[in-house]
């Protein structure tokens, strides 16, 4: 793989976290080194990969791929809809009219799509990068799906040749944007400490979790946390606010107690104002549970509370719901029956 000589990043941040136990939960192939003691070396200028490409811009992927080409990473972007690439070719980005052009022209190839279907279209499809990767290059699937997507993905890039890196991300726009997401990897070792200046301009932490479908199972497992969180939460600002308290104040008093967390601080405040400005879309959080519950399914793990949950982000989808932030699921709680009836 072709390495650049020429670049530096103005700070490479080196979060890995090597210390905490394998959650007991997961299970553990052979293979699986999740949080090994290893720590993440600093990384060296002669260490970054020359040509880097970006194959989806988003609500997530627009913000890494300007952060790469802010730091001075030569960067070629495709998305399916072209005028999402213009802000990043005046910035400086190349342009290719094909994942499978921008994969045969870089080193490595991001991928940030929006589920299982668009990820394998976009790997595996005509014109996909897999068409155009090949021995010494890399892709790196940065997308939330499930362990057999990725898996399909890894085997149709690795038939080519090339290294494969499933590397979803915990974290959201703002994280994105601030260079502070957390990458959750599984796949090859080699491609991963080779992206590893990549993925610290645009993440604060990383782990390295073993063999393609730990990293997509870390973060479908925090995702459905998160959703049934919110759920949760959505609850309890009705039930406050039916029985009289104020609504901001119950997100004060729960942004000072034992079940804080930044995420009802931040979206607390605009939720109680039923404003939902789309951060991570509520059909995305829906994808996730759902994967998240056949997940669980493949294991018999009964999650009474997460299917709970993905059943009201169903209504807030079906309530038209779907491109609002995850946050607007409260108003699935707030609807009420036209006609109840008689029984
Ligand atoms: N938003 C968030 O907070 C977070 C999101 N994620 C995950 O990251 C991924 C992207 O999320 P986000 O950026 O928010 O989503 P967006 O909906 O903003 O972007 C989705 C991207 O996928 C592309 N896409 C969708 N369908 C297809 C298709 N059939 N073929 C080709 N491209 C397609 C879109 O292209 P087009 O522009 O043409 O529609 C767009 O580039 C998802 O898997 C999500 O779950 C992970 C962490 C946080
Ligand atoms: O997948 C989306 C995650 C959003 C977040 O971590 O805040």
């Amino acid at each position: 793989m072709a390495m650049c000589s020429s670049f530096c990043p103005p700070q490479v941040p080196n979060h890995f976290r090597g210390t905490t136990p394998i959650p007991s939960f997961l299970p553990k192939p052979p293979s699986f080194k999740a949080f090994s003691s290893q720590t993440a070396t600093a990384s060296t200028k002669d260490e970054f990969p020359a040509r880097v490409g970006f194959l989806g811009l988003g609500i997530m992927g627009s913000p890494m791929a300007q952060n790469l080409i802010k730091s001075g990473c030569d960067v070629t972007v495709w998305n399916r809809t072209k005028s999402k690439c213009d802000p990043l070719i005046s910035l400086g980005a190349k342009y290719k009219s094909s994942p499978e052009e921008v994969a045969a022209s870089c080193d490595v190839t991001f991928a940030m799509l929006a589920d299982p279907e668009s990820a394998v279209d976009v790997a595996c499809g005509k014109h996909g990068a897999a068409s155009g990767i090949g021995p010494g290059k890399g892709y790196v699937d940065v997308s939330t799906v499930d362990g057999a997507t990725s898996k399909l993905i890894g085997e149709h890039i690795k038939a080519t040749g090339a290294l494969f890196l499933e590397a979803p991300v915990s974290g959201s726009k703002k994280p994105a944007e601030d260079g502070q997401l957390i990458f959750l990897t599984g796949g090859d070792k080699s491609l991963y400490e080779t992206v590893a200046p990549l993925l610290d301009i645009m993440g604060k932490s990383r782990f390295f979790l073993g063999s393609v479908g730990n990293g997509a199972a870390m973060k479908l497992v925090v995702n459905m946390v998160m959703g049934s969180m919110m759920a949760s939460f959505s609850e309890g600002l009705l039930l406050g606010e039916k029985v009289g308290l104020d609504p901001d104040v119950i997100v004060e008093v729960i942004s000072q107690g034992a079940i804080s967390a930044p995420m009802f601080s931040m979206k607390g405040p605009s939720m109680v104002k039923s404003v939902y400005p789309t951060a991570f879309p509520l059909k995305h959080q829906q994808k996730d549970l759902r994967l998240a519950l056949g997940l669980a399914e493949s294991v018999s793990q009964p999650t009474p509370i997460a299917a709970a949950a993905n059943e009201l982000y169903k209504v807030a989808k079906s309530h038209g719901l779907s491109d609002h932030d995850f946050s607007a699921v409260i108003e699935a709680l707030k609807v009420k029956m036209q006609d109840p009836p008689e029984y």
